[in-house]
């Protein structure tokens, strides 16, 4: 069979109340802070939810009384985060305390190996991962590289980084991918970063500054500050992969 040669991408409809959107949550260790009522709207949708490692003891102190309401269904992690006290309160509500001793792997990369395994019966429309931006720099790049492993492991499902500002995710190689930017949440700007090698051939639509054919690579052209043409979606086409990261505005 040929290679699907488009792709339709939604990266913010399932934020909307009516979206019957079939989700796949993880978190990771962030402060929910600002997030509080993005994480609330997902965890409806939420049809698996993983937490990994210090992110119970968010979930826990973050959500108060409420906490009972949002017991995730694993939490897995080497465990230098989690606090012991937290980790047997989850036991004890009944959640999967997966440990993944592992060091050549982050606790991310670990929780999205073990949920693709579990949800592999499950129809779901994306993967979202809360708690991948504003910490250690490290963790940045790490989660960001998960999401080329994330891409292998549970094939044509989106999978999007996610705060209440920003959302990242990756576009394939060799696919023109039409993101629909009409769900009301879009935040004013966006960006193309060739990230993990050059992009030589890019072309775009529906932006304000769109690429013909052109060359993203670092230290030569990187497209940040970007903005919306006024269309409801934009296309990408591009030779190797690139990050798509757009502005989210979800303030209830
Ligand atoms: C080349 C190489 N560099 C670095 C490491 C170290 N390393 C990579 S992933 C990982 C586990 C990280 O665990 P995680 O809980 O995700 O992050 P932490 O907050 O503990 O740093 C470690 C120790 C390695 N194994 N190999
Ligand atoms: O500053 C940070 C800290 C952590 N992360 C992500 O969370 C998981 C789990 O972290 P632990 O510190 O082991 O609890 C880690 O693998 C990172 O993906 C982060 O993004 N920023």
């Amino acid at each position: 069979m040929d290679k699907v040669s488009e792709l339709h991408r939604k990266p913010l409809h399932y934020l909307k109340d009516d979206a019957d959107s079939k989700l796949v949550l993880i978190l990771l260790n962030q402060p929910i802070g600002s997030s509080l009522q993005i994480l609330k709207v997902l965890w409806k949708k939420a049809i698996f939810k993983a937490a990994t490692d210090g992110s119970v003891n968010h979930l826990f102190s973050e959500l108060g009384e409420s906490r009972d309401s949002y017991l995730p269904d694993i939490i897995s992690g080497d465990f230098d985060s989690a606090t012991p006290s937290t980790l047997e309160y989850y036991k004890g509500k009944g959640v999967e305390i997966i440990p993944t001793p592992e060091q050549d792997a982050t606790d991310f990369t670990k929780s999205i190996r073990i949920t693709a395994k579990k949800t592999k019966d499950m129809q779901k429309d994306a993967v979202v991962i809360l708690g991948a931006f504003g910490g250690r720099m490290d963790h940045v790049f790490g989660n960001i590289d998960t999401l080329f492993e994330a891409g292998k492991l549970m094939p044509g499902v989106p999978v999007y980084l996610l705060s209440d500002d920003s959302l990242v995710t990756l576009l394939e190689k060799d696919i023109k991918t039409e993101i629909h930017i009409d769900s009301g949440y879009e935040g004013e700007w966006c960006g193309l970063i060739p990230i993990g090698c050059p992009c030589e051939h890019v072309t775009t639509s529906g932006l304000k500054w769109n690429l013909d054919d052109d060359v993203l690579k670092f230290g030569e052209l990187v497209s940040t500050s970007n903005a919306f043409a006024g269309s409801s979606s934009v296309t990408v086409k591009t030779d190797a992969p690139l990050l798509w990261t757009m502005g989210v505005n979800y303030r209830r």
